[in-house]
Order: structure tokens, then C-alpha cells, then sequence
């Protein structure tokens, strides 16, 4: 038998990042049609701003192991929408997830297949659980950098493309200084 050698890193607090990981760099331009207001996006799309950068350990895309991933995801908005990461459903769409809030504030919207969608607000100390066949995104609603921390497995994979095609059910928007959920109109089952 072959054994992996344990490791142990600290990730630094107030950053995000995990020393010796492997890092990410999503600007605004790789979140082309993501956003609902293609106006607000081709305006900011000029400044072209780092909306989240993600420090990965990954191992082989093995049944059994386990990835982790901090992601740091900078304060803004395209429009009313609060920035976000693409999200996803997992390649290996059984697979779970957990994350785990370091700093800064925000949420995951998660939804179903058919559309059925949920927040799950975060900040430092939150830990959210997502079940196996949702797809999750993660959104800064805050003015700082909204930090944490994610495990999954080797080999849940990352399915990108009906987000990308079509969104979630729902955008996360500031109306009148709140968060609010609404319906996404580009939404189709
Ligand atoms: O891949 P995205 O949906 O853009 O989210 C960005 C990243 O967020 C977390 O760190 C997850 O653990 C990663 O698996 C994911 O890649
Ligand atoms: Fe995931």
C-alpha cells in the first residue's frame, strides 16, 4: 500500500489565501452573460475588476478524497446584482459539499434541476451544508471581501454549463439598501 502524506496549512485569516495552493483568478470578463443588466456589464467590463480568486489543494479525482478551496470574493455589483462566483452543479451531481464563513459578508443561492432555490445567508463561523444534486453560487453582499472556506470531493467535478446557459431561478440584488431575492427573467426550466 502506497500511503499519501497528511498535511496541515494555515490559511491566513484576513486574506484568504492557503500558502502553497494553487490559485484562480476570475475577472469580469470570464463571467461574460452572466450577469442580468448586459449594460452595467460592458460599462464595468472597461475597469475589467477581479471578482473572486480561489486558492485550491486539489487531489486526483479520486472516489474517497477530498479537495478544499478558499475563495475570496471582492465586494461589487453589475447593476443592482451583487457579484458572484459562476456557480455550479457538480460533474458527479451526487456529491455533497461543506463550506465554512471566514470574513466578510454574503450568501449562497443554491438550487434544484427544476429551479426550486434557497439563500443561505453567511458571515464568519457559518457553515453550510450542501446537499448532493443542487447547484451552488456564493454572493458578496457586503463591502469587504467575503472570504471562506469550501471541502468537496476529489471527484464531484464542476458542471458549469446550464448556469452558464441560463442562470439561477433567482438574482441577489440591493433594492433600497437590502438584499433581495427576485426572479431571474432569462430563467427557463
Ligand atoms: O467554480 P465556481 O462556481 O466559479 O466557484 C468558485 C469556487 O468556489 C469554491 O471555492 C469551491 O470549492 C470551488 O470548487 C469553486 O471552484
Ligand atoms: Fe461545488
Amino acid at each position: 500500500m502506497e500511503y499519501k502524506n497528511p498535511l496541515g496549512v494555515d490559511i491566513d485569516l484576513e486574506t484568504g489565501v492557503i500558502p502553497g495552493a494553487k490559485k484562480l483568478v476570475r475577472r469580469l470578463s470570464d463571467l461574460k452573460g452572466y450577469f442580468a443588466d448586459e449594460k452595467a456589464y460592458e460599462e464595468l467590463l472597461k475597469e475589467n475588476p477581479v471578482v473572486y480568486e480561489v486558492y485550491a489543494v486539489e487531489q486526483e479525482e479520486k472516489d474517497g478524497d477530498l479537495n478544499f478551496a478558499t475563495t475570496v470574493l471582492y465586494p461589487g455589483k453589475v447593476g443592482r446584482e451583487f457579484f458572484f462566483t459562476k456557480g455550479h452543479y457538480h460533474s458527479k451531481a451526487d456529491r455533497a459539499e461543506i463550506y465554512y464563513g471566514i470574513k466578510g459578508k454574503g450568501g449562497m443561492l443554491l438550487q434544484t434541476p427544476e429551479g426550486r432555490a434557497e439563500w443561505i445567508e453567511m458571515g464568519p463561523g457559518t457553515v453550510v451544508y450542501v446537499p448532493p444534486y443542487w447547484a451552488h453560487r456564493t454572493v458578496n453582499t457586503g463591502d469587504e471581501p467575503f472570504i471562506f472556506l469550501a471541502v468537496y470531493p476529489a471527484d464531484a467535478g464542476h458542471d458549469y454549463g446550464s448556469i452558464a446557459e441560463k442562470g439561477f431561478s433567482k438574482l441577489v440584488v440591493e433594492e433600497g439598501g437590502e438584499v433581495k431575492l427576485v426572479d431571474n427573467p432569462r430563467w427557463k426550466e
